[in-house]
């Protein structure tokens, strides 16, 4: 089969991004068989992105159904520059003309909204600190976790955003240990499903800096739902006010929680290219 496509990013996070409204999908399970969402996530075999996005009829009240697929081919229920990146998506293929966009995802409704600048801004629900919702093994709530791996132990924040996130503190995000910490959290056996893994410089009350190791991607440029995770898990311990600008590597975002209500996440969406690509189906 010929599947059309478009390219986008959000600050470098980048996707493959499929209307499965005018161009059917098979609807069982995933959509591709894992090894196909494997290959064409590989940036020597494929399109190369860290998540592929698929646009879906909404099988409820909601305008459409957004499935995220991480790049080692496993579904999960969040992607905060996606969702930026679907709101785009979707008006620019005249799909929807709204400005604001309710979907549905595995973890819920959210809803996006489309300022007259362009950016957007998610609504990505309320945190969720007890251990069952994140999910995470520890037997009660706490404002951080140790977590132990052979002769290294990490003290981390820990917090359910429709996806699972641990942060840690670090002194230099320049020099923090991305490659070598990332992969030992995210498969960490207190987090049942893996866990995206952040790391955080709070360069003043109002302003960090933050890379993410991403669970089934590996170090992303930006990542949205990690970077409201480090916001909210940094207000918690007191070193944050509400309103938050996070830089990451591929640029900014504006992040605001007020302690009700959702976490509200602002930033751009880009267009990349259109293409096609033959794939697999079975
Ligand atoms: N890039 C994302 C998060 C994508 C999903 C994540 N890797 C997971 O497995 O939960 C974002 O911008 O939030």
């Amino acid at each position: 089969m010929n599947l059309r496509f478009t390219k986008m990013h959000g600050l470098g996070n980048d996707f493959m991004v499929i209307d499965g409204i005018n161009q059917p999908l098979p609807e069982n399970g995933l959509p591709f068989p894992a090894d196909e969402i494997r290959r064409l996530g590989s940036r020597h075999f494929g399109v190369g992105f860290d998540q592929m996005l698929i646009v879906q009829p909404a099988q409820g009240e909601a305008d459409f159904r957004y499935r995220i697929l991480n790049a080692d081919g496993s579904e999960v229920s969040q992607c905060g520059n996606g969702a930026r990146c679907f709101a785009r998506f979707v008006r620019e293929q005249g799909l929807t003309q709204k400005q604001d966009i309710v979907v549905e995802t595995a973890a819920g409704q959210m809803t996006l909204s489309v300022t007259d600048d362009e950016q957007v801004t998610v609504d990505m629900g309320a945190p969720r600190w007890a251990p069952d919702a994140i999910p995470m093994t520890a037997k009660g709530e706490a404002d951080s976790y140790f977590l132990v791996s052979g002769t290294q132990a990490w003290e981390v924040g820990a917090v359910g955003l429709g996806n699972p996130h641990c942060t840690l503190l670090v002194e230099n995000v320049d020099t923090a240990p991305v490659e070598s910490a990332g992969p030992l959290l995210e498969c960490h056996e207190q987090f049942p499903e893996r866990v995206n893994v952040g790391f955080m410089q709070v360069v003043s009350r109002e302003e960090i800096r933050l890379r993410v190791y991403e669970r089934g991607a590996g170090e992303t440029l930006a990542c949205g739902s990690g970077a409201c995770a480090a916001v909210v898990i940094g207000q918690r311990r007191g070193w944050l006010d509400n309103a938050v600008t996070v830089h990451l590597p591929g640029g900014s975002l504006h992040i605001e929680y007020h302690g009700e209500g959702g976490i509200r996440m602002t930033g751009p969406a880009s267009h990349v290219y259109d293409g096609s690509i033959d794939i697999k189906t079975d």
